[in-house]
């Protein structure tokens, strides 16, 4: 798959992209435990920094103040030597200098799902997320998704698809392709998905 910083070339770990209700935080919290690796997720980092809830600096800030910190956020988090795993934001890929910060990840997994899939886990799941534009919830998602999607295929190392399956399940299928793709020979640091030292 198509990458900017080329596949596998960085030493902090996986990445998980994808839109809003992917399962990227809860998912990268079960990838982490399996491996016994540090969890991060940026949006809440990104919250601890500012003092405020997202949709707060939405509201008080704009969206263009929210990125500028989300870019602020992924640079210091992209910057380490030991490997973690880190649940994105959604809108992470907009930006070039993120995309090429999540070059420094060794595995950058894409999580996706169709439109109307997210809309139903996001009225499921009503957690103050900010509209990204003035139209309703499935339009907004499958407009915003589309304009998205190939900036996530840009990233990524491979693509989970989240449909119809748990979140065990989408953990377990993102670990059996970062397996895969460290047989392929892409440079990944230790240890394995399984915990072992190569
Ligand atoms: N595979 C799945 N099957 C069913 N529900 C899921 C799945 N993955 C996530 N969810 C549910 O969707 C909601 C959003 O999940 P989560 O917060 O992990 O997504 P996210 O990608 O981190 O979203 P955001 O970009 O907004 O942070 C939660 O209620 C979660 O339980
Ligand atoms: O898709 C997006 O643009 C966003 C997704 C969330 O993870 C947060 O980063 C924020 O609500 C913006
Ligand atoms: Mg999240």
């Amino acid at each position: 798959m198509a990458r900017e910083s080329g596949p596998g070339g960085g030493s902090r770990g996986i990445a998980l992209v994808g839109y809003r209700a992917t399962g990227k935080s809860t998912v990268g919290r079960i990838v982490a435990d399996r491996l016994g690796w540090p969890f991060e997720d940026a949006d809440r980092a990104l919250e601890r920094r500012a003092g405020k809830p997202i949709a707060a600096i939405f509201a008080e800030q704009g969206e263009n103040a929210f990125r500028d910190l989300e870019q602020r956020i992924l640079a210091e988090l992209a910057d380490g030597r030991s490997p973690m795993v880190l649940a994105t934001g959604g809108g992470v890929v907009l930006r070039q200098e993120n995309r090429d910060a999540l070059g420094r990840f060794g595995f950058v997994a894409w999580l996706a799902a169709r439109p109307e899939t997210i809309a139903d886990r996001l009225r499921a799941d009503p957690d103050g997320r900010p509209a990204l534009t003035s139209a309703g919830l499935l339009d907004e998602v499958a407009s915003v998704l589309e304009r998205r999607e190939p900036l996530y295929r840009r990233v990524a190392s491979a693509v989970v698809e989240t449909d119809g399956r748990s979140p065990e399940q989408v953990a377990e299928d993102l670990l059996d392709r970062l397996d895969r793709a460290m047989r392929g020979g892409d440079r990944f640091p230790a240890p394995d998905s399984r915990g072992r030292m190569p």
